[in-house]
Order: C-alpha cells, then structure tokens, then sequence
C-alpha cells in the first residue's frame, strides 16, 4: 500500500542525505521516481546535501501541481513509482493535498522531507499540512545536537550568532555562516526559549557582569572560532 510520509526534523539533521538515499535505494531497486524540491541553497532544481552528495529534482514553484505533472509523465508513457519531496515545509497546503491524493488515488508513494517549525517556533504552512495528512511523521535518527549537548528540536535564526525574533518566515540560509550574515543555529527547547545561542552563552560566561551560570543547567559551550573559509567544497555546504 503506497505511503504519504514525512520524515521531520531540525535543519542539519540529515533530511536532505536521506532523501538522496531513498531515491537511490528505490531506483536500483528498479523503481521509477521524481525528485522535487524548493528554494535548496545550492540553487534551482537541485537537491543537495552537506555530505556533498547532489541530485536533479524538479523545482516546486508556487503554481506546480503535483496531481497534473504525474498525470502527464504517465499520458507520455513513463511510470511514476514513488516522489522524493525535500524542503517540503515551504509547499504550500494544497500542494501537500496533491501528494496525499497520489498517494489514495494513484497508489504513488510520497516521501516528503521538512522541517517542522520556523526560527519563532511556529509551524510551516507546508509541514501543518503534512502533519495532518501523513500516514507516518519520522523523525530522523541523526540527531542535531544543541551546544550544550542536548539533542537540537529547535531552529533559531541569528545574526552575527545573536538569537532575532522578528523577520519574515522564509529567508533561505545556512548553519554555520560568518560574521555579520543571517543563519541559523539548531538549539534544544530550553536554550531556544532563552535566547541563548552558542554565541550568546560564551559572552554571558565571560562577561564579569553576569551572576555565574548553573553548569549543570547551562554548561558553558567550549571556545570555537567560526571558521572564516569554507572547510569543503561549494555543494557540500548545502542541504
Ligand atoms: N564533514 C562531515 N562529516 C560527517 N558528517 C557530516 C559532515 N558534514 C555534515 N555531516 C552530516 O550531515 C548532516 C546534514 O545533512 P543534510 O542532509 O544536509 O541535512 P538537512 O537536509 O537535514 O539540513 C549533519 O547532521 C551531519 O550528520
Ligand atoms: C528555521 C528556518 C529555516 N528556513 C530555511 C533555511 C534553509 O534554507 C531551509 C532549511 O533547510 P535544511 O536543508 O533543513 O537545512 O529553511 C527559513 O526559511 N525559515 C526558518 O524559520
């Protein structure tokens, strides 16, 4: 029976890997799939990893339907087995409708791949949907750990590694950025909803004005520089 599934988790967590890893495992299995994908950091119609590992997929834009473009790969003599769906929580709603109806209707299997929650917390229109409509939430086994150690459940947006509240839902970006430019920093619950980045807990443990932190609640994270080149090449950057 054809599945819609979400595989679900913090940026960095490996949801981008696995995505190419299913695509993989399926077609040498002898099955005929499509990669989709949104706004991936290493540009349009690519669905990239970190790991370095790159693939072609199809770019969802705001008025791609899912429905018509199996339909039509079948009326044109190709078979559609399964589809890979990375960055899925930018899909608008009713596209992730589409995908549940290919699954019921066309007996597609749908492998959708997002993350949850934006940097406030707040779900994506795209993974509310999913989380309402998919047979099975999975969350990745890799965890993305949190400075403190603490398994990551959270993304949080920085600039210059100080935590923003405020800004738009969808600014497309990395972890691990430099100085003076937006990213991301994946943090657990309790350092998320105190603001406290990596950054934010090395100048609190250093600055003489601040009460000493609870080690045990809050261990201060060991020095880093932020490394001022890339350690690998452009595509294993992204994901
Ligand atoms: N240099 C590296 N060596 C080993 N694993 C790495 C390296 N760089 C990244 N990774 C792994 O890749 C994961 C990120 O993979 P990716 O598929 O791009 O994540 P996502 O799509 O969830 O953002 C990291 O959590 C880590 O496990
Ligand atoms: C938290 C958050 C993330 N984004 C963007 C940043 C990246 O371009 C993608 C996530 O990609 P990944 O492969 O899972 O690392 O989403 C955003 O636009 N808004 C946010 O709040």
């Amino acid at each position: 029976m054809a599945e819609l599934v979400f595989f679900s988790g913090t940026m960095d967590c490996g949801k981008s890997t696995l995505a190419l890893q299913m695509n993989h495992n399926h077609t040498v299995a002898g099955r005929a799939g499509l990669m989709f994908t949104q706004q991936d950091r290493a540009g349009e119609a690519v669905l990239s990893s970190r790991l370095g590992l790159l693939g072609d997929a199809l770019e969802v834009t705001p008025d791609l339907d899912f429905w018509d473009v199996v339909v039509a790969r079948r009326m044109s003599g190709g078979r559609v087995d399964f589809v890979i769906c990375d960055e899925a929580q930018f899909y608008a709603p009713d596209q992730v409708d589409q995908l549940a109806r290919l699954v019921d209707e066309m007996a597609v299997d749908v492998f959708a791949f997002g993350i949850t929650a934006d940097f406030r917390t707040r779900l994506f229109p795209g993974s509310q949907r999913l989380i309402e409509l998919a047979d099975r939430v999975q969350v990745l086994q890799v965890e993305a750990l949190c400075w403190c150690g603490a398994r990551a459940t959270h993304n949080a947006r920085t600039e210059d590694g100080v935590m923003v509240v405020e800004g738009a839902q969808v600014v497309v970006g990395d972890t691990n950025v430099g100085s003076g430019e937006i990213g991301y920093e994946v943090l657990c619950r309790r350092h998320h909803m105190r603001r406290m980045t990596r950054h934010a807990a090395q100048a609190a443990a250093m600055s003489p004005d601040v009460l000493p932190l609870d080690l045990d609640i809050c261990p201060v994270p060991p020095l880093r520089a932020a490394p001022s080149q890339p350690t690998s090449q452009p595509t294993s950057q992204a994901g």
